[in-house]
């Protein structure tokens, strides 16, 4: 193991709260000044651990005023973004938008637009370069539901999403990429994928990862777990080997608990 990072990690930890359609654009703020002010208090080191919120379109702009202004070191992104860069396409977001708004990062084919807008492989593949266009890092979501989980395919099923949302990207973009894995069956449930669950689909996808683009890209890529994670289980999760952080809906809308995941190092047994 490399020990270029933190020590414990060979990548950065990126802890990533996806506040989902919650929170408008004043409570988001407030949201975000408590987050900002919790973990200054907590003086947590953010050059160890990366801090990433993904607020709704409309929180963007105060986000933005906010962390610059307070100079804040939280990094922030888009829910989704438009496979188009302009022009008729009622309703779309493009990522030249986001990047203009300072987002580092963008959510692709999160499983609720996966099942809730039939976004498929295909186009998600074009989201993905579309984002790389605009210099804006994708966070590519992936995850089995529960009848996929309960008939064993669960690894292969993942991975062919993997493959087909990556499909047209170059080793030097995917060495930048962020993968979530995200079994469906956890997310918002309070079922929570096991440690040893994460941590298999995790180096699962790493290992895709090197077939598609060699070993020395898979090793830089950060692969998320996410699914009803909270302090409690945080650090468990992100102890495993493959695990390079979690994307947090629920109990990222609460600063206290969110900063607890953040803070997930000081939960953790030091060997
Ligand atoms: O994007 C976050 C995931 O959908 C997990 O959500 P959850 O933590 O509420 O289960």
């Amino acid at each position: 193991m490399t020990t270029s990072t933190n020590g414990k990690f060979d990548r950065k930890p990126l802890i990533a709260g996806n506040w989902k359609m919650n929170m408008d654009h004043v409570q988001g703020i407030t949201l975000l000044q408590k987050l900002a002010w919790t973990l200054a208090d907590a003086e947590h080191d953010f050059s160890r651990v990366e801090v990433a919120v993904f607020p709704p379109f409309t929180d963007l702009r105060g986000v933005q005023t906010l962390t610059m202004g307070d100079d804040l070191p939280v990094h922030y992104g888009a829910q989704d973004l438009s496979a188009q860069d302009s022009g008729a396409y009622t309703g779309e977001i493009s990522g030249q938008f986001l990047s203009r708004l300072g987002c580092s990062y963008v959510l692709v084919g999160h499983s609720e637009r996966r099942a809730l807008h039939h976004e498929s492989d295909a186009l998600l593949a074009t989201k993905v370069a579309a984002a790389f266009r605009h210099s804006i890092t994708p966070v590519l979501c992936v995850g089995e539901g529960l009848e996929i989980r309960q008939a064993g395919t669960h690894v292969e099923y993942t991975l062919e999403q993997l493959r087909g949302s990556l499909e047209g990207i170059t080793a030097e973009q995917a060495a930048t990429l962020v993968v979530a894995y995200e079994p469906v069956w956890a997310i918002g449930t309070g079922e929570v994928a096991g440690p040893e669950d994460a941590q298999e689909l995790c180096a699962a996808i790493r290992t895709e990862l090197a077939q598609l683009f060699g070993d020395e890209t898979a090793a830089k890529v950060r692969i998320l777990y996410g699914g009803s994670v909270k302090a409690a289980n945080a650090a468990s999760i992100l102890a495993q080997r493959d695990v390079d952080g979690v994307l947090v809906g629920g109990a990222s809308l609460d600063a206290a608990e969110f900063a607890n995941i953040v803070r997930f190092e000081h939960h953790l047994v030091t060997d």
